[in-house]
């Protein structure tokens, strides 16, 4: 029976807590049936709603449909008593509250009711007011019970969220006691470092920390315990396992921990003061800044430290010699020719030179010592740890010793040489810069001196070094300042009073020295690697000159050109020579290549190959100083070339007294090979009657004409023929 204006009953409503008390619904249990009409009007209250039953039987059916706040339970009723529907109720596990309304007035009755499990006892007949009070007192008790039902259930469910986010989190959350010791841990220290949580509880967690790391950590607990610390954080390396280290797992665990001190209990026998940790894997991140670290510091191609690491490492190690003053060597070590082999193997191989050539040198060092890569063919070796000078030239031999071994690179060998500057701190300088620069200007003087060698800095290479540097610098820009010039000397044919060929001699007209010798600055070109972009210059000047003294009407003139033995060393030379030929209209019979003997000594097959190239091109190619070398007619056989020139030398010591036998010979030869025949260096007139007499028709010489630029030449060239001939 639902009571007006009542709302439904919420039960949903009443467990979550919203309104415990006002939505209730009341079973009244009677065989009396004005009684059964008139409780519900007489208890009537908002919110509540009431059902009635007349017997067990139907008790039990509507209770087996619907739950109750509150039973009140006549005692006697048609088909039993309210002590089998309290013992139904029990043998459901039923919440319902019951009020026992029984007109039985033994004691027996109540206790009896009370013990089935009945909440309170109203005994007929029964002052309206009591059976109020008793149906509110049951009510109340039973909101606080369903009351107290949500707390608890609302409690477990929170406790276990917290425990699945606690035990499930990616992180390793712990607690420690003021020990240090393990009083929690969860799962997550079973992925993280093999172990099983029990098997760590009340062990110390200093036990998990790395020993480089424990000193902190302890020191960290050591606050916490004396109640002196705040939250802190700190990056600690946390050990695996053993078992686990087996899977190849890095024996290390890098961890940011975020330590959070919890008091101690503060009652009696209290413990000191524990620690809450939460501590997060980071190391991924860690190697990943190792690894960035290590590049930063690192050469890629030989893994060797580079410029910056070994900076760092002189700085400190001469501050730490500065305070011993003891002595320690810097060198610098440059592969000789390393150019060639880029050039000639290309650049794999020449990383693979780079990278053998630092493990063989680094075989011979000592652990404490540095090998640096700088980049190019450039190494640095630190030897922070030397007694003398002498230790250092012992390293440098054996340096040079390791790489007696020939390199295996592509399908050949390379005889790899390198030159050695050894600077010497105290002696040569005090800070890493100067003894850096010492080295390295020690290395430059072996490099000029042969190379494959070492040498100690010495205070006069100093100022040496610093001029050439700077010749160096300024030879850098001269190309593209278009500061060469070529300057051209006639090579006269006595026989017809003309000149018959010119010579292409190279100038440098440097801005503030003025005209710089050849001499001086092509040895430097050859070295710093930038001749080849000279004689490419070289090359298209003196053809294009040449094309203009043809359209002039010169059009048997003959051009010689010097080459340098780094041009030989380029497969494609014959091809350029021939572009240039061709691109200026020349007949390639009329352009002259001149070669030394020395070139054709130093790499005779490769050299061969080439002159063999450029006289099927129909080029001409000229030994320059003939008849200085050694195996001069032997190598006629193998190089075809197709003049000779006799050298300035043989040609100062002509008098018209004696017969020189040598220029005899070399006259000879020319004849016998059907050579060409130039002699330079002709200076006096007596030098010319041997010459001629000899059978020799060219010369070339300052008696004749200097070398002079080419609008100059030109004006000498149009004052041909020639007066007559002297001698
Ligand atoms: N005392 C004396 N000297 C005479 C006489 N007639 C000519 N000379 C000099 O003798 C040198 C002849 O050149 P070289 O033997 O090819 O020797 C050349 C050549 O080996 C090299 N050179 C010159 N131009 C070039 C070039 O374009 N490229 C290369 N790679 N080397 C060059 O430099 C060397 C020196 O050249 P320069 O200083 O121009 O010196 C020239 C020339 O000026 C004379 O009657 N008496």
């Amino acid at each position: 029976m639902v009571i007006s204006s009542e709302q439904p009953f919420a039960h949903q409503a009443a467990e979550s807590g919203t309104a415990p008390d006002l939505q209730c619904r009341i079973l009244v249990v009677d065989d009396d049936t004005a009684l059964r009409r008139s409780l519900p009007i007489a208890l009537a209250q908002p919110g509540r709603h009431f059902d009635c039953c007349a017997s067990i039987a139907e008790t039990l059916r509507q209770l087996e449909h619907n739950s109750y706040d509150l039973i009140l339970l006549d005692y006697r009723l048609p088909d039993g008593t309210g002590l089998d529907v309290l013992s139904w109720l029990a043998a459901s596990q039923r919440q319902e509250a019951v009020v026992m309304i029984s007109g039985e007035d033994a004691i027996d009755a109540a206790i009896g009711a009370l013990r089935a499990g009945a909440d309170d006892f109203v005994r007929k007949p029964y002052h309206l007011a009591q059976l109020q009070r008793t149906v509110h007192g049951a009510l109340h008790k039973t909101a606080l019970e369903r009351a107290n039902r949500t707390m608890s259930e609302r409690l477990r469910a929170s406790e276990r969220l917290h425990r699945y986010l606690v035990e499930s989190s990616p992180d390793l959350i712990f607690t420690l006691d003021g020990e240090g010791c393990f009083t929690y841990i969860n799962p997550r220290i079973e992925s993280l470092l093999g172990f099983r949580g029990n098997q760590l509880l009340k062990r110390p967690f200093l036990l998990l920390v790395m020993p480089e790391d424990q000193d902190r950590m302890h020191s960290l607990l050591q606050d916490v315990r004396n109640g002196h610390s705040e939250r802190f954080e700190v990056e600690l390396r946390l050990r695996r396992n053993r078992l686990s280290l087996d899977q190849g797992l890095p024996e290390t665990v890098t961890v940011a921990l975020d330590g959070l001190p919890m008091p101690g209990r503060g009652d009696e026998g209290a413990r000191s003061p524990g620690l809450y940790g939460v501590a997060r894997d980071i190391s991924d991140r860690k190697r990943a800044e190792e690894i960035i670290t290590h590049q930063a510091y690192h050469d890629q191609l030989t893994g060797l430290p580079n410029r910056l690491l070994f900076r760092d490492r002189l700085e400190l190690a001469v501050t730490h010699a500065q305070r011993q003053n003891s002595p320690l060597a810097v060198m610098f070590v440059d592969i000789d020719r390393f150019k060639l082999v880029n050039d000639t193997w290309g650049h794999a191989a020449g990383d693979t030179l780079l990278r053998t050539l630092a493990e063989r040198v680094s075989g011979v060092l000592r652990r404490g010592d540095t090998l640096a890569r700088l980049g190019g063919d450039e190494f640095t070796i630190l030897l922070p740890d030397i007694s003398q000078p002498q230790d250092a030239e012992t390293i440098a031999r054996k340096i040079l010793d390791v790489l007696a071994a020939p390199f295996a690179l592509g399908n050949g060998e390379f005889r790899a040489t390198v030159s050695i500057g050894i600077a010497i701190h105290p002696r040569d300088g005090h800070s890493a810069e100067d003894l850096s620069r010492h080295a390295d200007v020690a290395m430059y003087k072996v490099k000029r001196s042969g190379k494959n060698g070492f040498r100690f800095f010495d205070a006069g290479l100093n100022a040496h070094h610093r001029q050439r540097v700077s010749l160096e610098n300024d030879l850098h820009k001269a190309l593209e300042r278009q500061e060469f010039e070529l300057h051209y000397q006639p090579q006269i044919s006595l026989n017809h009073r003309r000149a018959v060929g010119m010579e292409a001699l190279l100038r440098w007209n440097h801005p503030t020295r003025g005209m710089v010798p050849p001499a001086t600055f092509v040895p430097v070109a050859e070295e710093m690697g930038i001749i080849g972009d000279i004689s490419q210059w070289v090359l298209e000047r003196a053809c294009a000159q040449l094309g203009e003294w043809r359209s002039a009407g010169h059009d048997t003139l003959r051009m010689s050109l010097n080459l340098s033995p780094h041009d030989f060393d380029h497969h494609d030379l014959v091809d350029k020579v021939m572009a240039a030929v061709t691109r200026h209209h020349i007949p390639p019979a009329l352009l002259e290549v001149e070669i030394t003997e020395s070139m054709m000594m130093q790499d005779a097959d490769a050299t061969a190959t080439k002159v063999r190239e450029l006289r099927s091109a129909g080029l001409g190619v000229a030994i320059d100083d003939f008849g200085t070398g050694y195996s001069s007619l032997s190598y006629l056989q193998k190089f075809p070339v197709s003049c000779l020139k006799i050298d300035r030398s043989f040609v100062r010591e002509l008098s018209a007294s004696a017969v020189n036998p040598i220029i005899s010979a070399i006259t000879g030869i020319a004849r016998g090979f059907g050579l060409h025949l130039v002699a330079e260096g002709v200076e006096q007139e007596g030098q010319v009657s041997v010459l001629r007499s000899l059978g020799c028709d060219i010369m070339q010489g300052y008696l004749f004409a200097r070398p002079a630029p080419a609008a100059e030449i030109e004006r000498w060239l149009n004052t041909q023929p020639l007066p007559a001939a002297p001698g």
